[in-house]
């Protein structure tokens, strides 16, 4: 395993920060999955455990791969700047925005009267990338890493940038915290992720 060096992480704010009143959506991608579900919970965990955000107010959407990831993000901020993006219970039956029973043919897609939902205060991106044979990975890293820059300063909603961008599965496994042979070696940098997340939602309220 490497050294230590890649125990990196963030230098946790010393204001104590209340995450109760937050609404949080998680994209992640479903490539590299394996390492994508202990990053999200570290997120969620740190979120729910340690700032008080709560459970019902963290909002999951999975896509293909990293690449969607910033245009993922913009279309369900976007969304859920005019309050239409509903719970994890009705957006897993995929329904985004429940139509009122009697809403007249014709009514814009999504368009709920009846109900309305709390916008975002901040996005967690997560994605992993490993590095193959070619170029792909380069392409993707940079377009996904400028992308999300460019949905948070677009829609004014700060968007984590939780990418993994490793050389090889072991770097990856050892930054989601599942390295070693007992798979519990190295650090869980969705922890980290999850706590700037609510750092940066607090910095608007
Ligand atoms: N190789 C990885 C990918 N590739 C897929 C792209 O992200 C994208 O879904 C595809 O090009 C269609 O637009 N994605 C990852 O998240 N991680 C990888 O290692
Ligand atoms: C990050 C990628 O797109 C990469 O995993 C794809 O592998 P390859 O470059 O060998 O096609």
């Amino acid at each position: 395993m490497a050294g230590k060096d890649f125990v990196k992480g963030v230098k946790e704010s010393s204001q104590a920060l209340d995450g109760s009143n937050l609404r949080v959506l998680i994209v992640h991608a479903r490539w590299n999955s394996e390492i994508i579900t202990p990053l999200v919970e570290g997120a969620k965990k740190t979120m729910i455990e340690k700032y008080k955000v709560k459970p019902e107010n963290i909002v999951l959407k999975d896509v293909p791969g990293a690449y969607e990831l910033p245009s993922a993000t913009q279309i369900l901020l976007k969304q859920s700047q005019q309050q239409l993006v509903p719970s994890n219970d009705l957006l897993s039956m995929g329904i985004n925005s429940p139509q009122p029973a009697s809403s007249p043919a014709g009514s814009v897609k999504g368009a709920s009267s009846a109900i309305q939902y709390k916008p975002f205060d901040v996005a967690i991106c997560i994605g992993v990338l490993i590095k193959g044979s070619t170029m792909h990975f380069e392409y993707i890293a940079d377009a996904t890493s400028n992308g999300i820059m460019r949905v948070s300063l677009d829609t004014g909603i700060p968007c984590i940038f939780g990418v993994l961008t490793c050389l090889t599965d072991e770097q990856a496994k050892e930054r989601a915290g599942i390295a070693g042979q007992n798979q519990n070696e190295g650090h869980n940098h969705g922890a980290d992720w999850g706590a700037a997340a609510v750092e940066m939602a607090l910095l608007k309220l």
